[in-house]
This record gives C-alpha cells, sequence and structure tokens, in this order.
C-alpha cells in the first residue's frame, strides 16, 4: 500500500533552485532599495551582485546541452563578478575602503584559468582550480573588509556574515584542492558527487543568509540615522535640547566621575542681523555658527542647539582651564568669521560666553545637578551680557556637586 519515495538532491536541481533563489533575493533587494530610498546603503550593489549570481547559476544548468561559450564562458565571467559588488555594497554600508587592486588580482586569477580551458583548451582542471582560488580569495577579502568596520553596534551580525565567508571560501579552496588532484569531475557543476552537492548546499545557504543578514543591517542602520534625526534641530544640525537632556541622564554616572564643563554660547545683538538681513539672513549665520561649533568639539563633547540664538556645548572630562581656553577661542574665532549672503554682502556676528564647571570623581549624579550647572553657565553668560557682549565669563560662585 506504501509507496516508498526516495528523495534526492541532485545538482542540477540544486542549481536551478540557487538560480531561482538568487533571483527572488535580488528582486527583494532592488524593491528595498527603491522603496526604501537607501541606494547609498549598498542595497542596489547587492541586488546586482545577486542577479549576476542568479544568472550564472541559470547557466550553469544548461551546461552540456546550452553553448560552451554561454555555459562555461559568460557563466564564471559572471561568477567572478558576484563577491566584488558584494564588497562595494560592504564600502558602502560599512563605512570601509574596498581593497579594489586586490580584487582586481583575484579576478585575473579566476580569468586566467577560465580562459586557458575555453581558448587554449588546457586540462578543465586548471579552470576549476583558478575559478575556486579566486572566489575563496575574494571571500576572505570580504570577510576582511567586514572585519575592519568599526563600531559595536552590528558585531554580532558582522560575526554571522564572516562566519558564513569563512564557510564559502572553506568550500572553495576544498574545491581547489581537489582539482589539483585531478578530481575535476568530481566537482564539475553538473556532477552530481558528494563534495558538489555539499558545495551547492553551503551555495544555497550562503546566500539566504547573507543577503538577510545584509538587509537586517541596512534597517537597523536606517532606524538608528532616522532616530538620530528626530534627535537633532533641522537648521543647525546640532542636537536638540530634548535629546541633550536625555542624552546626559543616560551617561550621568559617567560624567560626574570625569568631570565636566558646560560652555552657553550665546549669538551678540541677533536680532539686528534679522532685522538687517532678513529671518533668512539670520538663519544662514545661525547655521554658520551652529557648524563652527560642531568643528571645535570632540566626539565625546555635546554641542547643542539650546533655545533660538543661544547653544550649550557639554565638554566632558574637561578641567576649568581648557573649558576657558575652549570659551576664549570661540568668542576670537566668532570675531574672524563673516557669512555671505545671497546678495554678496558679508555679515559678521560675536559671541558671548559664559562656563561653569563640575569637577571630577562627585558621587551623587542627576539631571536636576546638571541644571544647576546649566543655571551656573547661565549666570556667567548674562555677565559677559552685561559687561558688554564679545567676551567670555566664568561661574566663580561655590563649585557644584554631582552631574
Ligand atoms: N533667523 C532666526 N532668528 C531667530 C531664530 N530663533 C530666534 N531668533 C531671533 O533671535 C532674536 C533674539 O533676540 P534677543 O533675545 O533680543 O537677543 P539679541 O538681539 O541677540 O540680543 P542679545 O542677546 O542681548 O545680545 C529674536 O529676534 C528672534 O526672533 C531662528 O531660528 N532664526
Amino acid at each position: 500500500m506504501y509507496t516508498t519515495v526516495h528523495l534526492r538532491l541532485d545538482a542540477a536541481t540544486l542549481v536551478f533552485a540557487i538560480s531561482l533563489l538568487a533571483f527572488s533575493l535580488a528582486i527583494l533587494c532592488a524593491l528595498l532599495a527603491r522603496g526604501s530610498g537607501s541606494r547609498r546603503l549598498g542595497l542596489h550593489e547587492w541586488s546586482a551582485s545577486l542577479a549576476l549570481a542568479s544568472l550564472a547559476f541559470f547557466l550553469f544548468f544548461f551546461r552540456g546541452t546550452g553553448p560552451w561559450v554561454l555555459t562555461y564562458l559568460l557563466a564564471n565571467l559572471t561568477m567572478l563578478a558576484v563577491v566584488p559588488l558584494t564588497m562595494l555594497a560592504y564600502a558602502k554600508l560599512l563605512k570601509v575602503s574596498a581593497p579594489l587592486s586586490s580584487m582586481v588580482l583575484s579576478g585575473a586569477v579566476g580569468l586566467s584559468g577560465v580562459l586557458a580551458v575555453f581558448f587554449l583548451e588546457t586540462a578543465p582542471e586548471f579552470g576549476v582550480f583558478s575559478m575556486s582560488m579566486a572566489m575563496g580569495f575574494q571571500l576572505v577579502l570580504a570577510a576582511w573588509m567586514v572585519r575592519g568596520a568599526r563600531g559595536r553596534s552590528g558585531a554580532h551580525w558582522r560575526r554571522v556574515l564572516n562566519l558564513m565567508h569563512g564557510l564559502g571560501a572553506l568550500v572553495f579552496f576544498v574545491r581547489a584542492g581537489m582539482a589539483l588532484n585531478g578530481n575535476a569531475v568530481q566537482v564539475s557543476t553538473v556532477a552530481n558527487s558528494p563534495t558538489q552537492i555539499v558545495a551547492l548546499c553551503v551555495g544555497a545557504l550562503y546566500f539566504t543568509v547573507v543577503t538577510v543578514v545584509f538587509v537586517v543591517m541596512v534597517s537597523e542602520r536606517m532606524h538608528s540615522e532616522m532616530r538620530d534625526r528626530l534627535r537633532r534641530d533641522g537648521l543647525t544640525g546640532l542636537y536638540t535640547r530634548t535629546a541633550f537632556f536625555e542624552m546626559v541622564s543616560t551617561k550621568a554616572a559617567r560624567l560626574q566621575a570625569q568631570g565636566y564643563a558646560l560652555v552657553m554660547v550665546d549669538m551678540d545683538n541677533f536680532k539686528r542681523i534679522n532685522d538687517n538681513f532678513g529671518h533668512a539672513g539670520g538663519d544662514a549665520v545661525l547655521a554658520h555658527a551652529a557648524r563652527m561649533l560642531s568643528q571645535w568639539t570632540r566626539l565625546s563633547d555635546i554641542a547643542v542647539r539650546y533655545g533660538g540664538e543661544e547653544f550649550c556645548v557639554l565638554l566632558h572630562a574637561c578641567s576649568a582651564e581648557e573649558a576657558g581656553r575652549f570659551a576664549r577661542r570661540l568668542v576670537d574665532e566668532a570675531g574672524k568669521q563673516s557669512v555671505r549672503m545671497k546678495d554678496g554682502r558679508n555679515v559678521r556676528f560675536t559671541f558671548s560666553v559664559g562656563y561653569a564647571c563640575a569637577p571630577a570623581g562627585q558621587t551623587s549624579h542627576s539631571v536636576e545637578s546638571l541644571e544647576a550647572v546649566i543655571d551656573q553657565a547661565d549666570q556667567a553668560l548674562y555677565a559677559a551680557k552685561a559687561a558688554g557682549r564679545n567676551q567670555v565669563q566664568a561661574f566663580t560662585g561655590r563649585p557644584v556637586h554631582g552631574v
């Protein structure tokens, strides 16, 4: 009554299935890239890489029945471009540079073997060996790029990618070794040898896993960029006041342990700038001043648009002398700047600056105590305004404890 069904994975089915899989993933990535407008994050390159892989496997499928120029020459040349395109995608997403000369070198190795087999009719082992070495080397390069990406965010995803790159490279180096031993038939695309079946299964797994991980990394990047945009002021690109208090409340313990300075910066007679050059002119001056502040702060500092024409800078792990130097430098530099308006007129501006310091090693930490330091810096700022503007004043009252 029962019919025994023998399930078998044969190479031709796997090759065709991988072609379909890569094609579907390529379409998915292209649609995601179009929908999200995230061209700069490498989804287009990733999609192109999958489309080429799909074409190569489609051509491999007809090996033995289709013309050799398509099923051998074109298929292998297409295959050689697959990993380099993923490396270009990594370069965009991970902001690392692609090793172009090594990519060209690996391509030349693969190409030489394929051309020798096609035009000079050398032994097929030579083609398998050079293609496998080239592809294995390309995957090692891809792993090296991914490893070189900095930042803790996405580190676990990068590890998964490199696991797959390592697995893929291993398969290709084993193929190269077998070809060296004269086993090209065992590893040919149409062979049903166990080596070939395992290699194709790894190929299917590779395309699925690396694509899923890449898409997840792209979406995580887009979310974090969107979060960051919401925390920044549209005109100046500096953090908003709300974002500032959120950020310091999460860093409170470190700030109070290492100490910090709070520098309040206010543009002088800004109403006059608006009156003389219009609101758009005033906006251009504000944006210029904000760029200046960003340039002068370190990565660990936080530059904020605190109010209309008022900024504040939190200098992390900073002594009173350093804060004073920073504040004086701001005032000196502002005095040297001029902003060119659309009508060709130049606008000059000055800053009044007040600062206060919270010494290192305090034990209490809260946003309330940060507000006390801000209040002290504000008092110093008003003293600078009262003393005639375009100058720095330090808060000279008793020191504030905590963050
Ligand atoms: N263009 C522009 N102007 C702004 C913006 N935010 C606030 N302002 C203007 O900044 C001006 C601030 O004026 P005041 O508070 O009198 O200060 P001030 O003229 O700089 O005088 P002092 O601070 O006393 O030196 C107001 O005219 C606001 O309209 C903005 O985003 N763009």
